[in-house]
């Protein structure tokens, strides 16, 4: 079976029109990324078939769910799949427990068939089954939202913005089950967001769409070091790492991460060694220096190659570079790439303060 969703969709609303031909992973988060009105909704709308595309396709992970070529469009209620909003629409006069059980029936499944237990478990809200939704968090009613989706085994996820509605605090409470989620569920999530912590967090595969056109897409490193995209110019451009808890400094709040043989200092991590963790380093953050500073501040000084160069407008040169395998961003001015004679293929040190780097 083709593990991958192949997604063709073109439609004209008048005045926006949506045009996207996409195959993303049939597994992994892929976040939609891109700013409002660029139609991110309404590629989930397409899939979930909510929204008819009259030239389409849709695969998901081999199942056919539209072939305008042959005629086939299978109504929402046919598609297996999870959809989570910005709000929980939770129905408020049942429990927790019969919210999270609702779809079973219609879908022929006892509780204990649908894998209800794990679910509950993966989510965190046993404790929360005999509880009505007017007592619970914003953060919860979500966490009741996803169970309620996934116990009905569905073969794609689809979600819109599920932290938006919610403050700072609850967002914070929450990732860490939508991170559980990205590492115990094998189906494929769409998600979509505008925050780029949860980019940071979840993304395995991004998706930036603009005014309802694909703008880029690949594997979430190879896409945010793409300096052809007006991201890698912006002030939030960062880079992602993946890694592991190599060791703690406790003395001095910092922890040592590996990343594919890279060691990194950064800003204590409350969890034990081996942990995986994924950091983000913002270009803004990194400096380069051609030769290795003998007495410095900084913890983090890492051989690195220049990779790729680009010039903007504003007196600001983009540099990537690649440390080991590794891709990463810097900021600087023109005028030190200048001074520096920089070009591609140099040989540098990556320079990336400790306590800058977000876990
Ligand atoms: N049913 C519809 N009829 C006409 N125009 C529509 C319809 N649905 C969406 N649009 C238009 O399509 C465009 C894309 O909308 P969409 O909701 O997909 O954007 P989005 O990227 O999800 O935006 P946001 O981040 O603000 O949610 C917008 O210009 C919107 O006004």
């Amino acid at each position: 079976m083709t593990q991958t969703i192949s997604a063709r969709f073109r439609l004209d609303y008048g005045d926006f029109r949506f045009d996207a031909d996409l195959t993303l992973p049939g597994s992994g988060i892929t976040v939609l990324f891109g700013p409002s009105g660029s139609g991110k909704t309404t590629l989930l709308r397409c899939i979930a078939g909510l929204q008819r595309s009259p030239h389409g396709f849709l695969s998901v992970n081999g199942k056919i769910w539209q072939d305008s070529a042959r005629n086939i469009f299978l109504p929402t209620y046919q598609r297996a799949l999870g959809y989570v909003f910005q709000e929980a629409n939770l129905f408020p006069h049942l429990n927790v427990y019969r919210n999270v059980c609702f779809g079973l029936k219609r879908i022929g499944k006892r509780p204990a068939d649908a894998g209800l237990d794990p679910t509950i478990e993966l989510l965190g809200i046993g404790h929360l089954l005999d509880r009505m939704p007017a007592r619970l968090s914003g953060g919860e009613r979500q966490r009741v939202a996803i169970a309620r989706a996934l116990v009905l085994q569905p073969d794609i996820l689809l979600m819109d913005e599920p932290l938006a509605a919610l403050d700072f605090q609850r967002k914070q409470e929450i990732l860490p089950y939508l991170t559980r989620l990205h590492q115990e569920l094998d189906i494929p999530v769409l998600y979509v967001t505008h925050a780029r912590q949860e980019v940071a967090k979840l993304a395995d595969h991004l998706v930036v769409l603009r005014e309802g056109r694909v703008q880029a897409e690949g594997p979430l490193t190879e896409t945010l070091s793409r300096l052809d995209l007006p991201q890698a110019e912006s002030k939030q451009a960062a880079m992602i790492w993946e890694g592991r808890i190599a060791a703690h400094e406790s003395d001095f709040h910092l922890t040592r991460i590996d990343c594919a043989g890279i060691e990194l200092s950064m800003p204590l991590i409350d969890a034990p060694v081996g942990t995986p963790v994924r950091v983000q380093i913002f270009a803004r953050d990194v400096s380069v220096t051609l030769a290795a500073p003998q007495a410095t501040s900084i913890l983090n000084v890492l051989p690195a190659t220049i990779t790729g160069m680009a010039d903007s407008s504003n007196g600001q040169t983009v540099l990537r570079l690649k440390v080991g395998s590794l891709p990463l961003l810097a900021h600087i001015t023109s005028k030190s790439r200048q001074l520096l004679n920089l070009q591609i293929g140099n040989s540098l040190y990556a320079q990336i303060k400790g306590t800058s780097i977000l876990n």
